[in-house]
């Protein structure tokens, strides 16, 4: 109906997306956007939320969030993503650079922002940053796909999408070098856990056991409180105090430090890899799991050389063992800070939405390593996502629902 142009950018594990990002706001616009030349444009991606979180911590104001009480930083994702759109619109830009915009949505909020964008598309042009095919907004009819830095562009967007398949790891995942010792069965126990914030109740009488090696997905809505019970689990939330509230044998505040729960612990989300800015080769990334430090301080021994080698083999990387963990793609990075949390085989293993960012075929490589570590390792797993992961084989759903009294958990 509108003559609005929009676009959508398929981009995988080569793309460098940080470029193409720079270029659609420079003022030449890059070959394919001439339409957008002198127009003002708005970036709606997570980088830019962390900047305005940044923001608003060091200088104890709000800019994004001025009509609401809480911090930008307390807000669930899907808050978070909705307060930045408002900001957005409220500056009348002429197109909008949609970062994966529905990365860390649950299905809900996604058919509520695609109805937005959609209404928005009338007046504004689109350029969608794409990874996950499904996630294509319906009326976009100008399809690219970004090889590193170079663009080209396809008449349909099955042609834009590559989807390459094959996922082979080579040989059985390698044994820790030691085994992390813990007597008993139950690794986390919350009994009756209640948490609310200022007055507002967010989870109401959480029962939930974690046994060793069990594979676990966690999911609900956005706001439902997924990260506040993580928060629980690695014993971060000071409202764990006073509660039934049991990891690894120890009751919370019985006189436990945080470092003797986060020892048994391998965590991985998406913002420590695109934080992370140090320059290490990938071997000493991965041996830096071993030690629980990022990057490497210590000379690795003969054995911890041997260990990387193996996962390295594994994931098909040997031959780039000493390139820079800083030049390689966003999804060699995830692997590799995914691989970094298990190579020491934690007690568990917590996976925050690990696959938001990742394009189909990084996403699928993903999903077959973590059910391969589930498999061969006595792992217990924790994997939250939004996303249907169609391969994921978890042995238990645990799913969050919201209610007036706080989100009840229910073992599916
Ligand atoms: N420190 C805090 N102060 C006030 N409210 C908070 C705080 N931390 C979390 N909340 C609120 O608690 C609710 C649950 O948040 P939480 O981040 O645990 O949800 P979530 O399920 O992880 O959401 P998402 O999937 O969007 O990341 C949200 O409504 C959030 O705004």
């Amino acid at each position: 109906m509108s003559q609005i142009a929009h676009w959508a950018v398929f981009i995988d594990n080569t793309s460098d997306k940080e470029y193409l990002i720079d270029s659609l706001f420079n003022p030449d616009m890059p070959k394919g956007f001439e339409e957008l030349k002198g127009a003002s444009g708005a970036l709606f991606s997570k980088l830019m939320l962390e900047r305005f979180i940044d923001e608003e911590d060091r200088h104890d104001t709000k800019i994004i969030t001025s009509g609401t009480v809480q911090s930008l930083k307390t807000m669930s994702s899907g808050e978070q993503k909705k307060a930045l759109l408002n900001y957005i619109l409220e500056n009348n830009p002429d197109f909008i650079v949609l970062d994966n915009p529905f990365d860390n949505l649950d299905i809900a909020s996604q058919a509520e922002l695609k109805e937005r964008l959609e209404h928005i598309s009338d007046t504004t042009s689109l350029v969608q940053l794409i990874s996950r095919k499904r996630d294509l907004l319906p009326f976009i009819d100008s399809f690219a796909r970004l090889e590193k830095r170079v663009l080209t562009f396809y008449d349909d967007d099955a042609s834009a999408h590559t989807f390459r398949n094959a996922i082979n790891f080579m040989g059985a995942i390698p044994s820790p070098i030691k085994q992390l010792k813990f007597d008993g069965d139950t690794l986390i126990d919350l009994r009756g856990i209640n948490v609310s914030y200022s007055g507002k109740p967010i989870l109401k009488a959480i029962n939930w056991k974690i046994k060793k090696g069990e594979f676990w997905q966690l999911v609900g809505k956005n706001g439902s409180g997924k990260t506040t019970i993580l928060s629980m689990i690695t014993g971060e939330n000071p409202k764990g105090y006073g509660q039934e509230l049991y990891l690894f044998g120890i009751k919370k505040g019985s006189g436990e430090s945080v470092w003797d729960i986060k020892k048994h612990i391998g965590y991985f989300t998406p913002s420590m890899t695109d934080k992370f800015t140090g320059y290490h080769s990938l071997e000493h990334m991965l041996i830096s799991g071993l030690n629980d430090s990022i990057g490497l301080y210590v000379r690795p021994t003969e054995i911890q050389l041997k260990v990387a080698q193996q996962w390295l083999m594994l994931m098909d990387m040997w031959h780039m063992k000493d390139v820079h963990f800083h030049d390689l793609t966003m999804g060699q990075k995830r692997m590799v800070m995914c691989v970094r949390a298990m190579i020491k085989h934690p007690l568990l293993l917590i996976l925050d939405e690990p696959t938001a960012g990742l394009d189909d075929q990084s996403a699928a490589m993903f999903v077959a390593l973590v059910n391969k570590f589930a498999k061969e390792s006595d792992t217990a797993i924790v994997f939250v996502s939004h996303r249907k992961e169609e391969d994921l084989e978890p042995d238990y759903i645990y799913e969050l629902n919201t209610s007036k009294q706080g989100s009840i958990g229910k073992v599916q």
